[in-house]
């Protein structure tokens, strides 16, 4: 954005914004001083495992909601109109898988880390993959969350970036570092009210400037914005009801079935029954903060549409444009445009925090406390704070990256959801649903996993200037530039061959990796001997199959399907067990392990280690 246009940021706006600052070291203070005082490494990751639903359930909301969506999101809609909107459809299966499968094995096996079921499951070494794998994924993301409310405030206010980088960096590790899980959650509940209202008033305050309700609604109808449903099958055309809705329901799964982040969250929760509940409950918020943007972006093209504004705009991409109009709407609304700076940082805060507290705990628990069994918890608490602060350096650090990268925000977070968590997706389905993948076919799997979405990622990179279906439709707005115009031209030819497949909407680059995963995993299992009924740990396979061919005979059915299902083991037990399988874990995963609880768990205890197997489902 061109310096002149630059608005002015009031005292008022200054309060405001410390004021969210100064809000979040309180709770992460109050937590610091109060309860257990974070001196046990059970307070500090796992919030005691005594949480309520409701501070869960906005937290996993808060978790991948950032400052990347709530500019990300209005500047998708205002270029290509409503039909990212139908992603709100993914959200349906997108929870309900999570809260009745993966929340289920997850509880019962009692993890602290969602990477010990992987040892649970496999092996050791699955597990390190697996944990790897995840800390790549959110240094990456880490990166353009901290850079994205730094770029805004400095286009909105001229405000040095990397000062600002730097700050978001500091307060966020300092709450997480002082007040744990607990902090985390809290601030979360706290800074996603603070989003809601700031996206409101922007909302508020556009559709009255720019006459009303039917105004707006006039304008983006002639305006051709309002998408109907797309269900055009083609898998390289971005946005369609296919890739949103469906592509979206496996992108929903890596985040909020097996994404570490969300499973500590899980985890965190007093009950399962109130773990299941919190999910369910994230389902209405989450379609709210999608609204709130879908309309925002709404607005912001009643507002400009048929208007020139490239001259104040200059190149800026659509992301800064947002920023323009939310300044635009705001100007002499004194403290306003500090609420609208707060919310993209209280969004952006929120899921760092969170982020921060996930990643010190898997690098705690899959790769330091395994190699010292007897470490004190005085050393393991002093660890875990030294871990949640060096994450907090590095993406100050990963930052920088994403200040070189091109892409809009929105597009680069949901690519690498789709990269990195689609691969980690399919681990862990390929050890839920499919009984017979072993320890070799799971790493096999990974790397191919992660070896095939490189590369079409790379071939996207160089495929870039043929032209991939990424570009507007024809836009009516007169702020398409000469280069977007140059390139839809270019994509009048229809790409064939490799290019077809690099042109890959990246919508559906979760469902293309995990399928990728769970087919090389099955081939080398099958290959290499695939896995004996009897070695299978008990309660870490999910009887998808026997829950999806119910219709079959029982007969078939065990054939098929023999491992124990969830939560039946225990009731089971009064039967004659044709095999018994022993709990072979590891001396510390015995340690962090509770009792299991009354009639919710279905794993053995260690007096009875008789389950039964070959029970159809
Ligand atoms: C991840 C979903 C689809 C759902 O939470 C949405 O919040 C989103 O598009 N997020 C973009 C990434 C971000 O806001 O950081
Ligand atoms: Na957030």
């Amino acid at each position: 954005m061109d310096p002149s246009d630059q608005k002015h940021f009031a005292v008022v706006d200054y309060v405001v914004f410390s004021v969210l600052l100064a809000a979040s070291m309180g709770i992460g203070l109050y937590y610091a001083l109060s309860g257990g005082r974070q001196r046990t490494t059970q307070e500090f990751l796992m919030a005691d495992r005594n949480m309520r639903c409701l501070p869960v359930s906005l937290s996993l909301i808060a978790s991948f909601q950032s400052a990347v969506a709530i500019i990300g999101v209005p500047a998708e809609i205002y270029a290509h109109g409503t039909q990212y909107w139908f992603i709100g459809c993914a959200y349906l299966l997108g929870l309900f898988i999570p809260a009745h499968v993966f929340i289920p094995v997850f509880y019962r096996l009692r993890v602290t880390s969602a990477y010990q079921y992987l040892e649970l499951r496999f092996s050791r070494a699955v597990r390190i993959c697996g944990t790897l794998t995840f800390i790549c994924q959110m240094v990456i993301y880490m990166g353009i969350c901290v850079y994205t409310p730094a770029f805004a405030l400095n286009a909105v206010t001229g405000f040095e970036l990397w000062v600002s980088v730097l700050a978001t960096g500091l307060v966020c590790t300092l709450y997480t570092t002082i007040g744990g899980l607990k902090a985390v959650i809290w601030t979360d509940v706290f800074q996603t009210v603070v989003m809601f209202a700031g996206q409101l008033v922007v909302i508020v305050v556009g559709v009255q400037k720019t006459g009303g309700v039917s105004e707006v609604w006039r304008k983006v109808w002639e305006g051709n914005r309002i998408s109907g449903l797309d269900l055009n099958p083609d898998p390289t055309e971005r946005h369609t009801f296919w890739t949103l809705g469906v592509g979206g329901v496996f992108l929903m799964l890596s985040l909020y079935g097996v994404n570490q982040t969300q499973v500590q969250r899980y985890l965190s929760a007093r009950t399962e029954k109130e773990a299941v509940r919190s999910c369910y409950m994230a389902f209405p918020s989450l379609q709210l903060a999608l609204a709130l943007s879908c309309v925002m972006g709404l607005v912001m093209f009643a507002r400009y549409c048929g208007e020139n504004h490239s001259d104040k705009l200059g190149t800026a991409a659509g992301d800064a444009m947002v920023l323009y109009f939310v300044m635009d709407m705001l100007q002499g609304l004194p403290g306003l445009p500090g609420l609208f700076v707060a919310c993209l940082f209280s969004a952006a805060l929120s899921t760092i925090s969170s982020a921060f507290n996930s990643l010190a705990t898997v690098t705690m628990e899959d790769l330091i406390k395994p190699h010292f069994p007897a470490m004190t918890e005085a050393r393991a608490i002093l660890l875990s704070k030294a871990l949640a602060m060096s994450y907090g350096l590095l993406c100050v650090a990963m930052a920088y990256f994403t200040h070189l990268m091109g892409d809009s925000v929105l597009q680069m977070a949901l690519k690498i959801f789709g990269m990195i968590g689609g691969p980690i997706l399919g681990l862990f389905s390929l050890g839920m649903f499919f009984p017979w993948a072993n320890s070799t076919g799971a790493v096999a799997g990974l790397g191919a996993g992660l070896s095939v979405s490189f590369w079409v990622s790379i071939g996207t990179i160089l495929n870039r200037s043929s032209g991939s279906s990424s570009l507007p439709p024809d836009c009516r707005v007169n702020t398409t530039t000469a280069l977007q115009t140059a390139l839809s031209n270019v994509t009048l030819s229809r790409p064939s061959g490799l290019k077809r497949f690099y042109s890959l909407s990246y919508m559906w680059y979760s469902a293309f990796n995990c399928f990728t995963v769970i087919l090389i995993g099955l081939i080398v299992s099958f290959l290499t001997g695939p896995m004996k009924e009897e070695d299978v740990t008990p309660g870490t396979v999910y009887p998808l199959l026997g829950k999806l061919l119910c219709f079959l005979p029982e007969r078939l059915k065990k054939k098929l399907c023999c491992v124990t299902p969830l939560g039946q083991a225990v009731s089971l037990q009064h039967r004659q067990p044709p095999q018994c399988k022993e709990i072979n874990g590891s001396s510390h995963r015995q340690e962090d392990r509770p009792p299991p609880e009354e009639s919710e768990s279905f794993l053995p205890d260690a007096h009875t280690p008789h389950v039964e197997h070959e029970t159809a489902v």
